[in-house]
């Protein structure tokens, strides 16, 4: 089975990963290898995503997929965008990130609580050449956490169509709506020949 690199130590995303791929590769991620942590000089998901895929593929000289993604709240101004992981400290707490957005979104209404997330994906080739796919996933901020599935904001990022929260879906029913699952359908409707050729 051909092995892909993602360029995370996310495990959330790691998981994600694993199910979307499913039977066709074998997931290796940063877990369990030894690289020092990217930093994420860039202002931008793509920015970011770019950084990380290419810092690893210059490390290990094979193809290598990375995501950046994030959180973005209208009322917010879009904050936290690319500092999701960060927002409420270096430790990149779920918990303590959640918690500031419910108290940041206290006093705000229903109908002003729009949000998206949002997920690029790079895909750094040993040639030098780096593409990448965006996908974003429409919500809203709930006003207290609810579910246990996925990670990250997903307990306080709620579906108007589904009437539950990202955290009360499971992995298929993510996967088919989430920014992650839509970035990667680009990538394999538009870029998957670049896998099957590296
Ligand atoms: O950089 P890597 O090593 O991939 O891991 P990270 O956790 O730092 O990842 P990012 O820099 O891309 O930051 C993403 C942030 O957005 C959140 N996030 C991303 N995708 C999410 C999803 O599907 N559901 C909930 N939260 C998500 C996640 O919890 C992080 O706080
Ligand atoms: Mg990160």
């Amino acid at each position: 089975m051909k092995t892909i690199v993602i360029a995370t130590k996310n495990a959330g995303k790691v998981k994600e990963f694993e199910h979307m791929f499913g039977s066709q590769y074998k997931v290796e991620s940063l877990l369990e290898k030894k690289i020092d942590d990217i930093p994420e000089t860039g202002v931008t998901f793509e920015e970011n995503a770019i950084i990380k895929a290419e810092a690893v593929r210059d490390h290990l000289n094979c193809t290598v997929i990375a995501d950046d993604s994030g959180l973005e709240i209208d009322a917010l101004d879009g904050r936290p965008g690319v500092y999701s992981a960060r927002y409420a400290g270096e430790n990149k707490d779920d918990e303590a990130n959640m918690e500031k957005v419910l108290q940041e979104l206290k006093h705000i209404p229903r109908d002003r609580r729009s949000a998206r997330f949002v997920c690029v994906l790079a895909v750094a080739l040993p040639d030098g050449s780096v593409h990448t796919f965006t996908g974003t996933c429409e919500g809203e901020i709930a006003e207290a956490r609810a579910g246990t599935n996925g990670f990250g904001y997903d307990p306080v990022f709620y579906l108007p169509g589904y009437k539950k929260t990202m955290a009360e879906l499971n992995a298929e029913e993510k996967h088919r709506i989430s920014h992650r699952g839509r970035a990667l359908e680009k990538l394999w409707a538009q870029g998957r020949k670049l896998l099957l050729d590296s």
